[in-house]
């Protein structure tokens, strides 16, 4: 495998890198009329204008012909017809058929992928259409009106985001809360606030032995029996989703209860199917299957798109050229929806859970940085928290901004016209600043005081995406998920490491496993893994008033 910091395209973007970063995108933009005509691209419903990057149509040439040189193409191919590329687990990576059309046909290793899904998918809804109508109901004959997820990062931030972001679409009267920590603040909260006699757990876990879900689940149960008095009520009140149908039968869930997927689907990629219960429960199957149709326009256009136009690649390359050339250490995405709040962290584990890898996938270290950092908030929080750094401060720090014409409602009733426009023009006037800056000059001329001008100089040159969508609809959420999904793996390809795997999340959890009776015993333990850690269970031991 040869290293993608060996090939000529990655020397020819080093050397194209040193002529286009000491350009300001003032320049860039005054030489160059046709830069806002050229510079965008349609993606189903997604616009995307990334004028306002620091590159030259010439840049853009050699970004994608840097992936063209990583076998980006093929890459893509592999996954969408099933080959194992996630090596290290030996799996198959088919979040796309999550998505796939029912009479789309896709045989990977012998099982009808499109069947299998559509089935899980038909179970959804019937179970969902039950619930929803009141005729699937609590252990006492009541109506559920509370779905309580309880499951962990990809079991919990994918549908947890998407409930957020769908959660006008409402329609049947039910609600959602999602339990994930193991910290008991978590659960204690969500169980102080919910009716038993209404309330469906769904406990979500791929592997259903994840010991934050497992124990909150245990105590779900626990809180049930005790409040309705009865063994039988945790049929009514449980149901599970999982790969795995056995550990769900020990925990003492119907299988007949349980939505099921597969091992080709990793944790964060898993929220379009049985892992979206809870959003299906709440917002109907219709219009999950509107959000399916959305991830799917947005596989199609990944799949067909030449790279030039191919909004996923075009902004994952764009993320290699800060990440590897500028040196950039982070890349805020700012949504401009607070039904977007949890974007930000469902990114997070997407992207960095995906590709913060410093192997290769034939296990050689790497040489160029991988795995973008993302983080974020909703615009306008943002704006007076942290922008400051993102204007002025010392740092790059690549922005995407996202923003829709409509909102679901707006306030006008309630004496608040105008909000969402207000909130529209926030957003283009930030990545305006951040593009072109204000200078000294232009500082001096308003009065200002010599002395304070440095203070007030807004270099500019900050580069930003904008994506604008008419809508936070089912559909377009699907498609930013999508579009996100496709990135993260477009740079896995560009990395030539293997996105689909999360072994640097184990060593953690076997070593909290042993370490926990050297917190809880009554005697004092030796076994610490090291002396700082040992000093900290003795510290840790004696706040409790344990015996040290
Ligand atoms: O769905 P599970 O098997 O409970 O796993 C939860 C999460 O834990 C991880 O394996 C990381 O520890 C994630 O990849 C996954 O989304």
């Amino acid at each position: 495998m040869t290293d993608i910091t060996e090939t000529a395209e990655w020397s020819a973007l080093a050397e194209h890198h040193a002529e286009v970063s000491v350009r300001h995108l003032r320049e860039l933009f005054a030489e160059d009329p046709e830069r806002v005509g050229r510079m965008n691209v349609t993606a189903a419903d997604l616009y995307l204008d990334y004028s306002k990057h620091r590159v030259t149509a010439e840049t853009v040439r050699l970004l994608t012909a840097l992936a063209g040189a990583a076998g980006l193409r093929e890459r893509i191919e592999a996954m969408l017809t099933g080959e194992h590329i996630n090596v290290s687990e030996d799996r198959a990576v088919l979040h796309t058929a999550l998505r796939l059309p029912r009479d789309a046909r896709l045989v990977v290793d012998g099982q009808d992928v499109v069947r299998d899904v559509h089935e899980v998918l038909d179970r959804m809804a019937a179970f969902s259409d039950r619930v929803r109508s009141g005729e699937w109901t609590g252990h006492t004959g009541k109506p559920i009106r509370t779905v309580v997820n309880i499951g962990i990062g990809g079991s919990d931030l994918g549908p947890a985001m998407a409930y957020e972001a769908l959660r006008d679409y409402a329609d049947a009267g039910i609600t959602a809360r999602f339990v994930s920590n193991i910290d008991p603040a978590d659960i204690t909260r969500v169980l102080d606030e919910v009716d038993p006699e209404q309330t469906l757990f769904i406990v979500a876990s791929k592997t259903f032995g994840t010991l934050e879900t497992l124990t909150n689940a245990k105590v779900a149960r626990q809180w049930l029996v005790e409040r309705l008095g009865d063994d039988k009520a945790v049929a009514r009140h449980f149901v599970a989703v999982s790969t795995n149908a056995e550990r769900v039968a020990e925990f003492g869930i119907d299988t007949d209860n349980m939505f099921g997927f597969w091992d080709w689907v990793g944790g964060r990629y898993s929220f379009d199917g049985a892992i979206g219960l809870s959003l299906m429960v709440v917002v109907g199957p219709e219009r999950f299957r509107e959000m399916l149709a959305g991830f799917h326009a947005m596989d199609e256009h990944f799949r067909t798109a030449p790279f030039e136009e191919n909004m996923p690649v075009l902004m994952a390359m764009l993320g290699v050229w800060y990440t590897d050339f500028f040196g950039a250490q982070t890349h805020a995405v700012l949504p401009y929806s607070q039904r977007l709040a949890r974007f930000p962290a469902y990114l997070q584990q997407l992207t960095m859970e995906s590709n913060g890898k410093s192997v290769r996938a034939d296990g050689v270290p790497v040489i160029a940085q991988t795995g973008e950092i993302f983080w974020g908030e909703p615009g306008t929080n943002g704006q007076h928290a942290f922008y400051q750094l993102l204007h002025q401060g010392t740092r790059l720090v690549p922005a995407d901004f996202i923003g829709f014409a409509e909102p679901f409602r707006d306030a006008a009733a309630e004496g608040g016209e105008g909000m969402h426009d207000l909130l529209t023009a926030n957003l283009l006037a930030q990545t305006s600043a951040l593009a072109f800056g204000k200078t000294a000059d232009e500082i001096a001329a308003e009065g200002t005081p010599a002395a304070v001008v440095p203070h007030k100089v807004m270099p500019g040159n900050r580069p930003t995406s904008t994506i604008l969508a008419p809508k936070l609809t089912p559909s377009v959420l699907g498609q930013l998920v999508a579009l996100y999904e496709h990135i993260t793996f477009t740079q896995g390809v560009v990395w030539g490491i293997d996105s689909f795997d999360q072994w640097g999340v184990e060593l953690g959890k076997v070593m909290a496993n042993q370490l926990t009776p050297a917190l809880t015993a009554q005697e004092p333990q030796d076994g610490a893994p090291d002396p700082s850690t040992a000093a900290l269970v003795r510290r840790y031991r004696a706040l409790r008033g344990r015996r040290v």
